[in-house]
């Protein structure tokens, strides 16, 4: 569950003569696979995830989710941005159970699970907060407990840690790390970080400058369970090197 496979795909904003963002993008994500998608400012990241996540219509190609076209957002795909955007005036706990209380799911379905992913976050203590309460890197695990609460099938992460201080990035990608290890959910996660991409996937995808294209798909063979201690590692180093190399030849000409 939570195959990905983008085909072809384009897309280009205000019509055959406005800005093509995409073109010609094919990438497979196997179930339970970690991929990070690295790339120049403006190559399109965001946009590939917006098109899986149903926010955007395509313009050319297919992108299928467990074999079936996607066609509008859903809660099998959950979404999490840079800010964590929480209903100001709702609990911790009451943002969590938002989601599938709105899904009309029954209460003995998902508190439970709302509780363990509370737990799995490190806020089963913060329940009772307002969001206003919370430290940025605290409003960011309640956005990835209820986007978990969801059973999705994928997590679709935009530079989640992009606005956090770098003590509180390491915080995060660590208890990111441990709860992937945990759910094995499939993660495409996008990032400026040459670290945070190697640190976290199993494959690294750089993108060429826009159009954005897939220039290359980088296997990151680092054991786990990782920890941010890695990043020191002489492996760790040199697909650092390599992946500055590569993304240094995708730099749009000046
Ligand atoms: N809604 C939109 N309407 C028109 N153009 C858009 C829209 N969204 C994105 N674009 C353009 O599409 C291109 C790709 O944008 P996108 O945000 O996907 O890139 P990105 O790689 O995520 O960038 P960054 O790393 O800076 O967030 C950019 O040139 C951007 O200006």
């Amino acid at each position: 569950m939570g195959a990905i496979s983008f085909q072809a795909v384009g897309k280009t904003y205000g019509g055959k003569a406005g800005v093509q963002a995409l073109a010609d993008v094919d990438l497979q994500i196997g179930e339970g696979e970690f991929v990070a998608l690295l790339g120049p400012s403006g190559c399109g990241k965001s946009t590939l995830l917006n098109l899986l996540a149903g926010f955007e219509g395509l313009t050319d190609g297919a992108i299928l989710f467990d074999g079936a076209g996607v066609a509008r957002p859903g809660p099998d795909r959950a979404v999490v941005f840079q800010e964590a955007s929480l209903l100001p005036w709702l609990t911790v706990w009451d943002n969590v159970t938002f989601g599938p209380k709105v899904q009309g799911l029954s209460r003995a379905d998902y508190e439970p699970r709302a509780a363990e992913m509370l737990r799995l976050v490190g806020l089963e203590s913060f329940r009772d907060a307002l969001p206003a309460q919370l430290s940025g890197g605290m409003r960011q695990r309640v956005g990835i407990a209820r986007a978990l609460v969801m059973n999705p099938r994928a997590l679709l992460m935009d530079e989640p840690f992009g606005a956090l201080d770098a003590q509180t990035r390491l915080t995060m990608q660590q208890l990111l790390l441990d709860v992937w290890q945990r759910l094995k959910t499939t993660v495409l996660f996008v990032t400026h970080d040459i670290d945070e991409a190697i640190l976290l996937a199993d494959r690294v995808c750089v993108m060429s400058a826009r159009p954005g294209r897939i220039a290359r798909d980088i296997p990151i063979a680092l054991r786990r369970p990782r920890s941010v201690d890695d990043v020191t590692s002489p492996e760790f180093i040199a697909y650092k090197a390599a992946i500055m190399a590569d993304m240094r030849g995708h730099q749009a000409p000046h």
